[in-house]
């Protein structure tokens, strides 16, 4: 088993490829309880691969170029697309699920709003206020488990400079909640007469339903069908740019090794095989649009919504940011941009 700083390591490369207008999209999956959100966030101490990837991409920003970084952040839950409620009080807002314009690609989330960030400190405390917001509840697994998956999408938009026109680079954090059986979920509540009982059940439920759709995704995308059921559920609707042709998307999986969770660690497994079939073609940089708001740069970018309405933040202007890259198998093999 990998440590957090090996498994980075070898996502780095990838991760500084959105510099250059890649996209990427690194999720979690696995069984509850087994460290999906340990292993993205992770505490201070021990910092996981969301904080890892996000002081990387800032440090290397700082040694040249000019980056504009743009943040949303989603969670679902119950098959509901709610706003990570970053900085403003008030309950979690619903938010409406499109298809882009016709030739455009991509998604459109209703009403998403866009975070201008001017530095790492203002991105760390949105998203700790936005984590802060996400559902959570005790389980039979888990005492803090995940009722919700979670998105947070960072767009990067390199200024054009002598060398180069500019690009809009996409990276996806994705903390997918936890596959549990039904059974197992409700179990704790029931022991203890907790109210929620049928609460907790319906999570587990909406949350395997979504599950089971990314692996129909998954499996469409590997036999390369026509069809990809995207719109399946909410889940897979939104990682549909993230999936897209010339994505980069890495999986990380979480297992049990506990005897009694054989079931769903063969599960697991399995998903994986399939996921490291895919293929996504050759990965492709996008370029940016002279002027305009972050949504407006790149014909593809997830989760554009409504007019961007970024929000100005405190801080410094974008960091500088270079144009060149590590090596790595994860790297990008094609530069499409032309
Ligand atoms: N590598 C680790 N070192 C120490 N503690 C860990 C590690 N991985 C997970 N844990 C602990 O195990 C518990 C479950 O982890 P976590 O909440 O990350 O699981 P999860 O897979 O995200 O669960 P769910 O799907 O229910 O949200 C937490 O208390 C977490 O702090």
């Amino acid at each position: 088993m990998q440590k957090c700083p090996q498994v980075f390591r070898e996502l780095e490369p990838a991760v500084l490829s959105c510099l250059r207008g890649y996209s990427v999209c690194i999720f979690t999956y696995g069984q509850t309880g087994t460290g999906k959100t340990y292993s993205m966030e992770g505490p201070p101490e021990d910092p996981g691969i969301a904080p890892r990837a996000l002081q990387s991409l800032f440090r290397e920003m700082r040694t040249g170029g000019q980056h504009q970084v743009t943040l949303s952040m989603v969670e679902i839950y119950n098959e509901a697309v709610r706003s990570g409620d970053l900085l403003a009080p008030g309950p979690p807002e619903r938010l409406a699920v499109r298809q882009g314009p016709a030739g455009q690609g991509g998604i459109q989330v209703a009403g998403l709003t866009y975070w201008d960030v001017p530095n790492l400190e203002t991105l760390h405390q949105m998203l700790s206020l936005g984590r802060s917001n996400r559902a959570t509840a005790a389980t039979a697994m888990n005492q803090h488990s995940s009722r919700s998956h979670a998105l947070v999408t960072l767009t990067l938009q390199a200024a054009s400079s002598t060398r180069g026109s500019g690009t809009t680079g996409t990276l996806h954090l994705v903390d997918l909640a936890g596959s549990e059986r039904a059974w197992k979920a409700g179990g704790v509540c029931r022991a203890r007469g907790d109210p929620d009982d049928a609460q907790r059940l319906r999570e587990a439920r909406t949350i395997n339903r979504s599950l089971l759709a990314l692996g129909g995704v998954m499996t469409a995308l590997r036999s390369r069908r026509a069809h990809v059921p995207f719109r399946d559920s909410q889940l897979t609707r939104l990682l549909q740019p993230a999936l897209g042709p010339g994505a980069t998307a890495v999986l990380l999986l979480q297992i049990s090794t506990r005897p009694e969770d054989l079931g769903e660690t063969v599960c697991s497994l399995k998903f994986a095989e399939r996921v490291g079939q895919v293929e996504l073609g050759p990965a492709r940089r996008r370029r940016a649009r002279r002027s305009g708001t972050p949504s407006s740069l790149s014909t593809d970018t997830p989760l554009t919504g409504t007019p961007c309405t970024p929000t100005p933040s405190p801080g410094s202007p974008p960091s500088p940011g270079p144009d060149s890259g590590s090596s790595s198998a994860l790297v990008p093999q094609e530069d499409l941009l032309s």
